[in-house]
């Protein structure tokens, strides 16, 4: 089928690279001209494991192309995605400007009947406003259908999710472009739910907001761990094997952060407030990531006392393993309070050091992991990146001042670490 997608994003260009990938004819527009330019010379705008070479793959087979024009993605394709940001308002609130644009550009451009497809995060009842903008500004007054389709990819394994997903989700109003959209995804084998456009829209930030809730209630659990001396790995574990509950994301942390979880719990209770539901648990739920945090840092400060003047080493600075995305990091959030506390940083991340730099100044940036302890007061572990795993620990300790590590990840076994020498200080475990 012929595809365009409109911005091309974490979430744009990885679904329409993987469009292309199972036999679609694929345009990815987006309206920032050196993204497009960068792409088609052969660049990647951001890093995803496998993403460059099935993008190459795509564009040497004639499948995949990029383009400035949203008048030409409309005109070319019978399906029209829309994959623009919806960030969040001062009060927590969703965006949705980008959206409007769009359907008013897509409207605009549209010639003969067309599906509009929604994929970007929006408030439930979003699709209704779409429909009724594209009305408004189309003036060849052809018809056209609007659906919903949520995406679940995780950033790091954006490729992965978006080729083997558990479900898809799809959002309609009628039956006519159901059709369609199931031969789209066809290719991937997978569940398709379709429902109305309200419900597939409240699908996705239900369920982020629970992914999210998990990993606060088993930060929360780490607290009463700490409190007893058993292990928040032991009891995750042991929760985990009940397949009620499942032991994804119970990973517990110095809390969760990116692009989505934070903006969409902060959606999702504004949406309820909106309609009249005080939705207490998931405040509580941004309550509980934040104090994860605070705890954090009084674990570093409790132990190292006073930071002024004190050098750090901090390993991670994207928000999670596998990717450069520093969107509302935790790891960039912790460097900012050790340095608003004195402490001089000196960092690593594999992927996400270019862009940590636009907003991380005063540090020193080490391209190798295992340097980055040279002199330092004590390292810390910020993202749960694997490679952290095959730290060289012997030239580690020998190069802290002081062999201490502050392990906000849980990577590594706290007897091993302390029989190799480190005062190791973990999350939730003795
Ligand atoms: N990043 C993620 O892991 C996931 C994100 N989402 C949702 O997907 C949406 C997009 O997120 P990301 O891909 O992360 O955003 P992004 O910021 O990486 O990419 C969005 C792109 O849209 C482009 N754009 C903005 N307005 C445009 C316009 N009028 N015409 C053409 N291009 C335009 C921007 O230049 C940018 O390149 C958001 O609603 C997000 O909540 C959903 C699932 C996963
Ligand atoms: O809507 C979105 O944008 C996406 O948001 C999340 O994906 P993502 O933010 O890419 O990454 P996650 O793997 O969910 O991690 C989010 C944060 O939670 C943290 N986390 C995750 C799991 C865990 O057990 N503990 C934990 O602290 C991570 O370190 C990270 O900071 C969801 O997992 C995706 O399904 C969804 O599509």
């Amino acid at each position: 089928m012929k595809l365009t997608i409109i911005g091309t994003g974490y979430v744009g260009l990885v679904t329409g690279t993987c469009f292309a990938e199972v036999g679609h004819q694929v345009i990815c527009v987006d309206r920032d001209e050196d993204k497009i330019k960068l792409l088609n010379s052969g660049g990647m705008p951001i890093y995803e494991p496998g993403l460059e070479e099935l993008v190459k793959k795509n564009v040497d087979a004639g499948r995949l192309s990029f383009s400035t024009c949203t008048k030409e993605g409309v005109e070319k394709s019978d399906v029209i995605f829309i994959a623009v940001p919806t960030p969040p308002m001062p009060d927590g609130s969703v965006d949705l400007s980008f959206i409007e644009s769009v359907a008013r550009e897509i409207a605009g451009a549209m010639t003969s009947y067309k599906i509009i497809v929604d994929k970007s995060t929006v408030p439930v009842k979003t699709g209704d406003k779409v429909s009724e903008t594209i009305k408004r500004y189309c003036k060849a007054k052809v018809e056209f259908d609007v659906a919903s389709n949520p995406e679940f990819l995780r950033e790091g394994f954006a490729v992965d999710d978006l080729m083997h997903p558990d479900r898809v989700v799809i959002g309609v109003k009628t039956q006519r472009p159901v059709q369609a959209l199931k031969e789209i995804y066809a290719p991937f084998e997978a569940p398709i739910i379709v429902t109305d456009i309200n419900s597939a829209e409240l699908i996705k930030h239900a369920a982020n907001s629970f992914l999210a809730l998990k990993i606060s209630y088993i930060n929360a659990v780490s607290v009463i761990c700490e409190a007893t001396g058993a292990n928040v790995q032991e009891v995750a574990n042991g929760m985990g094997m009940d397949g009620r509950i499942g032991r994804r994301f119970l990973d517990a942390s110095l809390g969760f952060g990116g692009s989505c979880f934070p903006k969409d719990l902060s959606a999702f209770i504004k949406i309820s407030e909106q309609l009249g539901y005080d939705f207490a648990l998931l405040k509580e739920v941004q309550r509980i990531n934040h104090d994860q945090m605070n705890r954090f840092v009084k674990k570093i400060l409790d132990t190292l006392w006073v930071l002024k003047d004190k050098k750090i080493g901090v390993l991670g600075l994207a928000f999670k393993q596998n990717t450069d995305d520093i969107r509302m990091s935790p790891a960039i959030d912790l460097c900012l309070h050790l340095q608003k506390e004195g402490a001089k940083l000196r960092v690593h991340d594999p992927k996400a050091m270019e862009k940590a730099k636009a907003v991380l100044h005063n540090v020193t940036y080490v391209d190798d992991m295992d340097e980055v302890a040279e002199g330092c007061d004590a390292l810390v572990i910020a993202t749960e990146w694997p490679e952290f795993k095959k730290l060289d620990l012997e030239r580690v300790r020998k190069s802290l001042t002081h062999p201490i590590l502050f392990d906000g990840r849980n990577l590594f076994d706290a007897k091993e670490m302390e029989s190799l020498g480190f005062i190791y200080k973990s999350i939730g475990r003795p």
